[in-house]
């Protein structure tokens, strides 16, 4: 088959320099003089400092905000007028009118961390042979039309030495042209390159030139384990661009890193330009297959819509940034606009089993209170199947228990002449004296508390087994739309919406702690960021009645509440984490973190949230640490908790499964200590151990019973629970969520 005519552009003799801001290709040949020097990727996860950028911005506006769903608002999966919780089937990809838009002009920041420089040096030793002319393989593409580019390109891939990025470096690696063999010439977002389609994804390799004397070369990858999906265009057609002259396009949907904050991604929309159409349709197939292999993206989602949290701004981040996201990806999608607090809690615990089969995943867009309903929902129907919450009896013989141990320990440290320990002796993380003895007291020796086995669990179970295991495989997203937005800043180290949608779209999991509440009155609850009674109880009782201040009610009434000084006298029993779980101590969690990874074996096994229960509370009844006293807070922390108020964490190590509970005990303290309290946790976190008026003690189950007439709230996520004599549990890595972690 002949070439054919207009294939100028696949072996160009001279290569023109792309057009970049000059201060852009400097910035990027400063960095490869010094390779593995980028600030961004420290070499110990120890010295990281996780930021968590305020972005939700025009970028959040995936790939254009001028989609073409704008204009059909009869399509947006939203309920029907009528207020019933009606489910509208959302329309997804292969909507002929989803076109995509003209990509949006690359600003002077946006830089791929892929991109790579060559020094000139490298580049010009190379042999420069005379190019052969292209010509066409067996499926008609145009290959062997090697450039003196792509010569260059050869040769310099072997010179570029990458750094280390963790586990995508490989596959960026086999990327470069030089491990994947023949490129194809063409046009990349508008610049004259050498394209490879290899097995692991796209790479290509272009030339430019600084000040007419200073040429390099790039190379840049893009895996399709980081593509949402492709689609070849026609030609532009203009009176400028003759029939023949012009070239086909290939887009490809993926998302690029910024240079100073990598884990808040920008839209990325990749256009690949070339004569030959059969060339762009042979690597769009290839590019399909390879998505469609990634098994573990979702393909249909259940997507809650909060129109009231935060800002408001739920209905629009579902319409401009997340549902183009989807569509790009494929994925089908049921939306579910909420009609109260409540709603979307239960609508899962009501549906029918085959319906909620048929999702891959449920996605809150909204704030930390949505993501904790569904938490909820999905942690209620484990619950009841597996029976893992503690019943009356139950409740009553570990209160029994606790009554106990707690006076033993006061007798033998009253008899050891030692002190009591009362609130300012709360950080001990050893048992007292006395609490080994009291081990085998007849009560404890019959007491069933934490093994779930009671009859009313057993009736209970048969029917919802199948529920149950179902609920356990559901993975759960967060689009932050809310106030605080802690589960996303800590999961993706970023409120941008974009970003949380492409950790959705590309199948990212990784396992998530629970904390299992049980309420004295029977009552259960279950959360994932932070429990807090005191203070942060009081800042959420009082700001609900402030709801029209939107996230700035926190900072108003947290002022108010400080001036107040309230403090509450408690008991807290707690069990103290195990040696072995505090190896990581000290160690901020990021992508990639070990000891999450460890957490991933428990995810989606059902019987694990049982058998948690069982290993602690009831074989470790004898460990149970007392505490009474006056607090001005207490805090179960269970993940870092980061968001723009403290950006490194409430709990500086806490992971996002690690089966920990961060437990921070604020003695009644003046306003100043207060104060300084809250900075500490604003600016630098708070990290275990004894702190004078304050004690942070790694624990893996506590116990609050309120004494006295003067009680505050628990606060459970950002929602306020009934009751406030509480046992609560950790369950580690009980759930899988849309994410990787924070990428530094
Ligand atoms: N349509 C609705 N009307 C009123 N309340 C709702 C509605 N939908 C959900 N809710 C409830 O609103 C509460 C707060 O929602 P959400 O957490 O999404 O926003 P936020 O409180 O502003 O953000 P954050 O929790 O991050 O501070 C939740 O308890 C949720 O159950």
């Amino acid at each position: 088959m002949d070439a054919p005519r207009q294939a100028p552009t696949a072996a160009p003799k001279k290569v023109r320099a792309p057009k970049e801001p000059q201060d852009e290709i400097m910035r990027h040949t400063v960095q490869a003089k010094a390779p593995g020097l980028d600030k961004h990727h420290p070499p110990s996860p120890d010295a990281h400092t996780v930021t968590v950028p305020s972005m939700l911005t025009a970028d959040d506006m995936a790939y254009g905000g001028n989609m073409s769903h704008k204009k059909r608002p009869s399509e947006i999966p939203i309920l029907d007028g009528q207020g019933g919780p009606s489910l509208v089937e959302g329309q997804c990809l292969g909507e002929s009118s989803a076109r995509p838009n003209s990509p949006p002009p690359a600003s002077r920041r946006q830089r791929s961390q892929t991109a790579r420089i060559v020094p000139v040096q490298a580049v010009a030793e190379c042999d420069d042979p005379p190019a052969p002319p292209p010509r066409r393989n067996s499926r008609g593409s145009l290959t062997g039309g090697t450039t003196s580019i792509q010569a260059r390109v050869m040769a310099a891939a072997a010179a570029v030495v990458p750094p280390a990025l963790g586990a995508g470096t490989m596959q960026r690696e086999q990327l470069l042209p030089a491990a994947a063999g023949q490129g194809v010439a063409m046009k990349v977002d508008g610049h004259r390159a050498t394209v490879t389609l290899s097995k692991n994804g796209l790479s290509w390799s272009y030339e430019s030139t600084r000040c007419c004397c200073i040429p390099s070369v790039h190379s840049e990858s893009v895996p399709f384990t980081e593509m949402l999906g492709a689609e070849v265009l026609p030609p532009l057609a203009g009176m400028w661009r003759l029939p023949g002259t012009r070239l086909h396009r290939l887009v490809v949907w993926t998302f690029r890193r910024m240079v100073h904050s990598p884990a808040a991604w920008q839209p990325r929309q990749l256009t690949l330009e070339c004569p030959s159409e059969e060339t762009l349709q042979d690597w769009l197939q290839r590019i399909h297959a390879a998505v469609a292999q990634q098994h573990r993206r979702p393909r249909r989602l259940l997507v809650f819509v909060n129109p009231f949290g935060g800002a408001r701004r739920g209905k629009k981040i579902w319409d401009t940034v997340v549902r183009p996201v989807f569509d790009k990806a494929g994925i089908k999608c049921t939306a579910v606009e909420t009609q109260h607090g409540g709603h979307a809690r239960a609508l899962l615990t009501s549906m029918p089993s085959d319906e909620l089969a048929g999702y891959d995943g449920v996605v809150a867009i909204g704030g930390d209170g949505l993501f904790h309903e569904i938490i909820n929902g999905l942690m209620e129907l484990r619950s009841v199947a597996t029976g893992t919450t503690l019943d009356q009896q139950q409740w009553a013989e570990l209160q029994l228990h606790l009554e106990e141990t707690a006076a033993a320990d006061a007798a033998a440290a009253a008899i050891a002449g030692g002190p009591v320990a009362q609130a300012g002796q709360a950080g001990g993380a050893q048992p007292p004296a006395g609490s080994q003895q009291q081990a085998s007291g007849p009560l404890v020796r019959g007491s069933s508390f934490g093994l779930p086995s009671g009859p009313q669990h057993q009736r209970r179970r048969g029917g919802h087994q199948r529920l149950g295991s179902i609920a356990a495989s559901m993975r759960v997203g967060h689009i932050p739309a809310g106030s605080t937005d802690a589960v996303a800043c800590t999961l993706n180290g970023t409120r941008s919406a974009f970003t949380a949608a492409m950790h959705i779209a590309l199948g990212d999991a990784c396992p998530l702690d629970v904390l299992r509440v049980d309420e004295a009155d029977g009552r259960h609850a279950f959360a994932t960021c932070m429990l807090s009674y005191g203070f942060m109880g009081d800042v959420m009782v009082e700001s609900e009645n402030y709801r029209w201040l939107g996230p700035l009610r926190y900072d108003v009434i947290g002022a108010k509440m400080l001036a107040a000084n309230r403090s509450y006298r408690v008991r807290v029993s707690y069990l103290p984490a195990q040696a072995e779980q505090l190896e990581a101590a000290g160690k901020v969690c990021t992508a990639g973190c070990d000891l999450c990874r460890l957490g991933q074996e428990h995810v989606r096994l059902q019987s694990a949230f049982r058998e948690v229960s069982s290993r602690s509370l009831a074989t470790r009844r004898s460990e149970w640490v007392h505490v009474e006293g006056d607090f001005a807070g207490i805090m179960l922390v269970i993940m870092p908790c980061r968001s723009e108020k403290s950006q490194q964490g409430v709990a500086r190590y806490g992971h996002r499964s690690d089966g920990l509970i961060h437990l921070v005990m604020v003695k009644k303290c003046s306003r100043l200590q207060y104060l300084r309290f809250l900075l500490t946790l604003s600016h630098t976190g708070l990290a275990a151990g004894e702190h004078g008026f304050f004690t942070v003690v790694p624990a893996v189950a506590v116990h609050v019973e309120p004494v006295g007439a003067k009680q505050s709230r628990w606060n459970a996520d950002g929602e306020l629970l009934a009751t406030n004599h509480i046992t609560a549990e950790v369950h580690r890595g009980v759930i899988e969520v849309f994410a990787r972690g924070v990428e530094v």
